[in-house]
């Protein structure tokens, strides 16, 4: 069964940026249309638009609409570099989206006419986008090779059409096993607290037509202890130097369980995802989020007013309890310091 993945959630439209509002799906299509990059950067903070893919195509388009708004000054570089950084605050986690930005910000002061600035980075956004289009195409192709021909496979958070610019990353890998004729039942976690698996990789499996239970983050072990479970993968927002993977918080419980029932236990994240300044997991930002959101379930108190919340929104997977890193130009192994190196030639 061909997968026909059409879901867009990133356009750039007379001008603006315009997003596919996650927060309010699946019940509500809603888009916004921003034209300051001011509010691009809340509207990552927000999360409007996330997953670490995405969150770089969106950032990229910021400096579109960042050097737009500076060109008319002479300093217009220097106020651009400001803009970058506050862009770049507007998330710690996922390193696409300095990444971006830094890309962005590198272009522009490649070019001392501001008007060409311009035109160059929306080019360039526009390139990027097409870009994560295709490599999740191809990552896609590299990991459906590693999914067996039937079986179960279990995912956490949204890592699809939503999170990147199209595809997926893990979602993508997945798309492309179904695509290539394979039997796969998937197990779409939950992911409390954010319910990115609930509302969102529910919404585009659903669109897909491809079979698919959603669960509770803690009905995993179960899962894997009936046999039900064949792979799990997941997508990342950075994967340090030595392999080690930041990902949404219940990943590295998802790699602990895999070990112990020896199930593959993969990663699929483009090569931009690599921070390879980074050397190893421990020295990553994890981001902690309002303590509504855990006070809070779809909007409704849960908790008794007033309790003291952790919300850290990701945790790191030490590189020993990943199978394989698929990325967009192959599949990585230990040792990762050398094999992730090696892809990126
Ligand atoms: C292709 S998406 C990979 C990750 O960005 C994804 O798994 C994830 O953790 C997203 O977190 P989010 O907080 O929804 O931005």
């Amino acid at each position: 069964m061909p997968i026909v993945d059409n879901i867009r959630a990133i356009r750039w439209e007379d001008n603006q940026l315009c997003l596919l509002d996650q927060r309010l799906l699946p019940q509500q299509e809603i888009w916004l249309q921003l034209g300051d990059y001011r509010e691009v950067a809340v509207a990552i903070t927000q999360m409007v638009v996330r997953g670490a893919p995405a969150i770089g195509v969106t950032a990229a388009y910021a400096m579109v609409l960042a050097v737009q708004e500076m060109r008319q000054f002479s300093d217009w570089q220097q106020r651009l570099a400001g803009a970058a950084a506050e862009i770049k605050a507007a998330r710690p986690t996922a390193v696409n989206l300095a990444w971006a930005t830094d890309r962005q910000l590198t272009l522009a002061q490649s070019e001392s006419a501001a008007d060409r600035a311009a035109t160059l980075l929306l080019q360039a956004a526009h390139a990027l986008l097409e870009q994560d289009i295709a490599d999740n195409q191809q990552m896609g192709r590299h990991g459906a090779a590693l999914l067996p021909e039937q079986g179960g496979i279990l995912t956490h958070c949204n890592t699809g059409s939503l999170a990147t610019g199209g595809y997926g990353t893990a979602l993508g890998v997945i798309r492309a096993g179904i695509s290539a004729g394979k039997q796969l039942q998937v197990y779409a976690d939950e992911t409390r607290p954010w319910l990115q698996g609930a509302r969102l990789t529910a919404w585009e499996l659903q669109k897909d037509g491809i079979p698919f239970h959603l669960n509770v983050d803690s009905a995993a072990a179960y899962l894997m202890q009936q046999g039900l479970i064949q792979a799990v993968i997941v997508g990342a927002d950075r994967i340090a130097a030595n392999g080690d993977a930041a990902n949404k918080i219940g990943t590295y419980s998802l790699a602990v369980l895999a070990q112990y029932h020896q199930i593959p236990f993969y990663v699929a994240a483009p090569l931009s995802t690599v921070d390879f300044a980074m050397p190893a997991g421990e020295g990553i930002i994890i981001e902690e989020r309002p303590d509504s959101e855990v006070r809070q379930c779809a909007s409704h108190d849960v908790a008794p007013e007033g309790v003291k919340v952790r919300n850290p929104a990701f945790d790191v997977t030490p590189a020993a309890l990943i199978t394989a890193i698929i990325t967009e130009k192959g599949v990585a192994r230990a040792d990762y310091l050398h094999s992730l190196a090696e892809l990126c030639g």
